[in-house]
Order: C-alpha cells, then sequence, then structure tokens
C-alpha cells in the first residue's frame, strides 16, 4: 500500500477522529476495522477515502496512558512524554487521586510532574503544598502556579512552560483547579480550536468531553493534550505485587524484606513497613528512606482494592 499517508491523531469522537497531516492539515478519519481503535496521540496511516480518509494502521505506540475499572478501559492518550497532574490549593486534592495517576504514568513509563495552582490563597496552599511533600522528596517536580488572582498578579508560568518546552504532556486534574484557564493561557486559541474540533467531528455539543490536542508553538513541538475524567481513576491493569514497585518512595526500601514474596502489609521483618514514617507527620523525616503514613496508606487500600478484582 504505497499510497498510504502518515497522520497524528488530535482527537476522536465515537468512531471517527482527527488526522493531522504532517503539513498541518486536519481531516476526519475512520478506522478501518475493530483493531485500528485510535486514541489522541496515535500515528498513524491512512489512506484518502473521498472527502475523508480511512486509517489502515495505527504505529506501534511508545506508551499508553489508561484507567481501568471493572466496567470498562479509558485511555487517555498514546506516546506521552510526560503527564501533569494539575491540583490547587482550594478545592482541597483527593491524594488518592493524585497517587492513582502517578501510578498509572509510572506502569508505562511516562514521567510526571505535579503543579500545584492558585497559590494566592492563603493559608490552603501552604497546606496543599506541605501534603505534597512525600512527593517531592520521592523525586517528583511539583511547581506552584497562580494564573490569576485578586490583585491580578500571576506567578510560576514561565517555569512551568520551561518543563513543557519540546514535549508532549497530558494535562489531568479534578474539576475547579483551573485547567481551562491553563490551557487557555498556554494556547491562546483553544477555544477557537476546540470549536473547529467539534464542528469537524458533527458532535453537535463541545467536545470537553473527549481528549484533545493542542500545539503550544507554531512549529508543532510542543503540545498539550487536555482531557477529562479524571475521577475514579481505576488501575484494575496493575498487578497487586507491582504495586510497591511503582510507588518511588516504597520501591526505594525494596529489597530488605525477610521474604522475597513480601506483601508489606503484615510480615515479619518487612523492610517498607521498617521506613514508614510514625510520629508527628509535621515533623521532618530524619530517615531519608521515609514513607509517609498517608502513602503507606493508600499503598494498603490499593493493594487491597487490586486483590480483589474479579479476573475475566
Ligand atoms: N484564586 C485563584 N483562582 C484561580 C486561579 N486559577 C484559576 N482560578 C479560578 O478557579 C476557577 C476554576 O477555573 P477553571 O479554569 O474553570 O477550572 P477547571 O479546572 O477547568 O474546572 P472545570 O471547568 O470545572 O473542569 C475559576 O473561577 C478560575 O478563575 C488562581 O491561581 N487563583
Ligand atoms: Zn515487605
Amino acid at each position: 500500500m504505497a499510497d498510504l499517508q502518515t497522520g497524528l491523531v488530535v482527537a476522536s469522537h465515537g468512531r471517527h477522529c482527527l488526522v493531522e497531516s504532517p503539513d498541518g492539515q486536519r481531516r476526519i478519519c475512520h478506522p478501518r476495522g475493530k483493531k485500528n481503535a485510535v486514541v489522541v496521540g496515535d500515528q498513524v496511516r491512512w489512506q484518502v477515502t473521498g472527502d475523508e480518509g480511512s486509517i489502515e494502521r495505527v504505529d506501534q505506540r511508545r506508551n499508553l496512558f489508561y484507567r481501568q475499572d471493572e466496567m470498562r478501559t479509558k485511555s487517555f492518550a498514546a506516546n506521552l512524554d510526560q503527564v501533569l497532574v494539575l491540583v490547587a490549593a482550594d478545592p482541597e486534592f483527593s491524594e488518592s487521586q493524585l497517587a492513582r495517576a502517578l501510578i498509572a504514568a509510572q506502569a508505562e513509563g511516562i514521567d510526571a510532574l505535579i503543579v500545584l495552582n492558585k497559590s494566592d490563597l492563603q493559608p490552603a496552599f501552604d497546606r496543599a503544598w506541605a501534603r505534597l511533600e512525600p512527593y517531592r522528596r520521592m523525586g517528583c517536580q511539583v511547581l506552584p502556579l497562580r494564573l490569576k488572582s485578586a490583585d491580578g498578579s500571576e506567578g510560576g508560568l514561565d517555569v512551568l512552560r520551561q518543563h513543557l518546552d519540546d514535549k508532549r504532556t497530558l494535562v489531568l486534574g479534578p474539576s475547579g483547579v483551573g485547567k481551562s484557564t491553563l490551557v487557555n493561557r498556554l494556547v491562546p486559541e483553544a477555544r477557537a480550536q476546540t470549536g473547529e474540533i467539534s464542528r469537524a467531528l458533527n458532535s453537535g455539543k463541545h467536545t470537553t468531553t473527549s481528549t484533545t490536542w493542542y500545539w503550544v508553538d507554531t512549529e508543532r513541538h510542543t503540545a498539550l493534550i487536555d482531557s477529562p475524567g479524571f475521577q475514579e481513576f481505576g488501575l484494575n491493569h496493575i498487578e497487586a505485587m507491582q504495586l510497591a514497585h511503582l510507588m518511588p518512595d516504597l520501591n526505594a526500601t525494596l529489597g530488605d524484606c525477610r521474604f522475597y514474596n513480601c506483601t508489606h502489609l503484615h510480615e515479619p521483618g518487612c523492610g517498607v513497613v521498617a521506613h514508614v514514617q510514625t510520629g508527628d507527620p509535621d515533623q521532618p523525616a530524619t530517615d531519608p528512606l521515609a514513607i509517609s503514613e498517608n502513602r503507606y496508606r493508600l499503598y494498603r487500600e490499593f493493594f487491597a482494592e487490586l486483590s480483589d478484582k474479579r479476573r475475566y
């Protein structure tokens, strides 16, 4: 099939999607057959069929970021360089949701970046910043941000831009943290593009319910992928026994357990439990491998959930 063209999937809606050619042109394409199901970020081979296109092949993916619960699997995007989890001083973020997203990224070998917005809101911001201490300690990049404030000042956007440069970043965040404000700030034409995409995909309504790719720069080197669906982040695709390896703070303490198949829940001589921080969580830990009580509690919760899951 010599007449196949290459393209990048920049939006998808049901059974059709929008494919961007290397010259920037976009057209609606339909995957041929079930095995050609595509997600945003996919590199595809397609051919012209009238005004539209037919996707004949999906190139092998470098990674696929997805969540899975008992009912279904939701793929967010493929071939990512990093996942940005946007949280805010207010509304208070769920550490469970944050930890789940980071585990899913780690499982696919994708870097993660946490951004804490609304630094103008005090004392909520300092409180949230402190809650993120275990994440900084385990090597995760955490950036402060202020997209707007009562006095009109903003901060942190330039540093954030440097972390996005030349990368393909999936942006995740619960409702109300400022995700649309961020996307619109980084991609001034985002609103117009979204409108264009909804019209092209003929969905009739706004495509905020689907994942969308935006180029940040005119050279098309830096991309933001905006995706909804951060709630109920299921990890059913992860093996319970893999969990500790996917949580960097726990992972750093592996290897010292008495039993090689230690679950780190109740076994004697567990090297993970030995590092779980007890006492005042506001006191800085003296153990460089300290695991916060919250992180360990989440590990136990996720482990129970993944051990219980029904297998099909
Ligand atoms: N105080 C303060 N408010 C902010 C900041 N950034 C955004 N906001 C406000 O937070 C609210 C939510 O912002 P959005 O951008 O709509 O948030 P979203 O995450 O897209 O939320 P959904 O539309 O519900 O998905 C808006 O009222 C913003 O004006 C900030 O740095 N400080
Ligand atoms: Zn152990």
